[in-house]
Parts: structure tokens; C-alpha cells; sequence
């Protein structure tokens, strides 16, 4: 049970932005991408869930390839994301935000959920309170009626996280969620990040927060300008010369 990028490449007209970079995640693993502004980290998770057309190599999930596939079918199959600036309509309310990310889920049809038949009122029931618990997990139970413009972005993107674990998904891809957080509010997020894959989600990370990486990730891989540059555990990549060069050295993490 994986998800398997094979040789990936993406380009933007002239820009090689991903150059042949493959990784695998299993489920219940975390794995992050590290690397410079420009690496090509976010762009490696566009090319995952879709956002962006591979020019050449292949993506699978679980053994089927899913390069072909659009992001809402990617999504139905398991694959959750989250982006590094999270865009909600700023007059929805934290409840709302999250509750979207059961949408994909929906067994009923609008038109049962328009005029509450039993099964869309039982659905929507366990999805309210489905929401309540990853709220509370993520300690936005006291934001849940604020609107989402009432919100500093650190907590946004723990919205945004919220809403991607409503989805249910097998993997779970994660832009930066930790920027902007404040200490304790980074622990918590690690702690769920670990009970997710301790549940069997896989985890894709892209952080620059390097104690988190070191705390969380089994496998790293690292990324200078579109390229694989080196991969490994936390404690072998945080050793390596070329890494602390390029990345800790320039970046000046
Ligand atoms: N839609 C796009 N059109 C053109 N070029 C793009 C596009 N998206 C990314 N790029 C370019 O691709 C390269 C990789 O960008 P990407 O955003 O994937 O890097 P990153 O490692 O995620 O950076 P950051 O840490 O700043 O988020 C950069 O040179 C960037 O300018």
C-alpha cells in the first residue's frame, strides 16, 4: 500500500522545475521533502495529487497508475493535501471550513441532503460529530463559530489540516503546516501528525522546520534546484555535507 513517483518530471515552458525525482510513501510512514525556496517541493505535490501535468514519469497509488487521473478523483481514491497558503471564502466559519472536507465522502445526493431525508439527516449527524472530534483534536474546538478571516494563518493551516483528515484519506500530503505556529502549537500538530500515521496514513511532509522533520519523518528527500540531491533517515541527511551545505548553509536554517 503505497504511493509510488517514479522519475518525475515536471516543466513550466523554459523552468524544469521537478528533474526525474521518484519517492515512495507508505501507508502509516511520514516522509518528508526538504530543500531550498525553488526546489521544486510543492511542485513534486502538485504532480502527486494532480495540480500540475507530469511531462514524463509515473505516479501510482496502491499499484495503479493515477498520473491520468484529475485531483477530485484523486482525492475520492485517498489522497488528502493541504496548501501552504490555504484559500477559504474568509466568511465561513471554522466548522464550515471543515466540514467541506467531508463533501468527497457524501453517500447522499444534494437532492436527499436539500430536503433531509433520514439517511442525509444520519449522514450529515455523523459528520457534525466526526467534525467536533477533529476539531477537539486539533484544538479548534474554542475557534469553531469564528469566521475564518477572525483567524491568524498558523491556525488557517491547521483549518486547512482539519479539513484534509475529514476526507479520510490514506495519504495525506502536507505544504508547510507547521509555519507560523507557535511552539506548543507545532507539538500538537506533531502529535497528530504521528497518531495519523500511527493509524495507517501515509504522510507526505514538506516542512523547513528541521527539529520537526527530525521528530517526525522516517525517510527524507532532499531537493536542490528540481533534483533528487540526497535521501535518507533525519539523522543521515542532518550529517551529510552536501545537505547542511545547501540546505542549512544557503538557506540559513
Ligand atoms: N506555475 C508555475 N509556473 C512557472 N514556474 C513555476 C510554477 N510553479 C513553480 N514554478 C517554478 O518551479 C520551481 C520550483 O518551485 P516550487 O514552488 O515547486 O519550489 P518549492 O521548493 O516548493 O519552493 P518554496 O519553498 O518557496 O515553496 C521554481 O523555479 C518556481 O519558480
Amino acid at each position: 500500500m503505497t504511493v509510488r513517483a517514479e522519475n518525475v518530471t515536471v516543466r513550466f515552458g523554459g523552468v524544469t522545475a521537478v528533474d526525474n525525482v521518484s519517492l515512495t510513501m507508505e501507508r502509516g510512514q511520514i516522509v518528508s521533502i526538504v530543500g531550498p525556496n525553488g526546489s521544486g517541493k510543492s511542485t513534486m505535490f502538485n504532480a502527486i495529487t494532480g495540480m500540475v501535468r507530469t511531462a514524463a514519469g509515473s505516479i501510482q497509488l496502491d499499484g495503479a497508475r493515477i498520473d491520468s487521473r484529475p485531483p477530485h478523483r484523486r482525492i475520492a481514491l485517498g489522497l488528502a493535501r493541504t496548501f501552504q497558503t490555504p484559500r477559504f471564502d474568509p466568511q465561513i466559519t471554522v466548522e464550515e471550513a471543515v466540514m467541506c472536507g467531508f463533501y468527497p465522502r457524501k453517500a447522499c445526493s444534494l437532492f436527499a441532503s436539500m430536503v433531509r431525508t433520514p439517511a442525509a439527516s444520519a449522514e450529515e449527524k455523523t459528520f457534525r460529530e466526526r467534525c467536533g472530534s477533529i476539531l477537539s483534536d486539533l484544538r479548534l474546538a474554542p475557534f469553531r463559530d469564528l469566521q475564518m478571516s477572525e483567524l491568524p494563518m498558523g491556525r488557517v493551516r491547521l483549518v486547512e489540516v482539519a479539513r484534509a483528515v475529514a476526507n479520510d484519506p490514506k495519504y495525506i500530503l502536507l505544504d508547510e503546516p507547521a509555519a507560523g505556529l507557535a511552539r506548543d502549537e507545532q507539538k500538537m500538530l506533531a502529535y497528530e501528525v504521528r497518531r495519523l500515521a500511527d493509524q495507517g496514513v501515509g504522510v507526505l511532509l514538506v516542512e523547513h522546520n528541521f527539529n520537526l522533520i527530525r521528530e517526525l519523518a522516517e525517510h527524507v528527500v532532499v531537493l536542490k534546484e528540481g533534483r533528487m540531491l540526497l535521501e535518507g533517515t533525519p539523522a543521515e541527511i542532518a550529517s551529510d555535507r552536501a545537505f547542511i551545505d545547501t540546505y542549512l548553509g544557503r538557506a540559513g536554517q
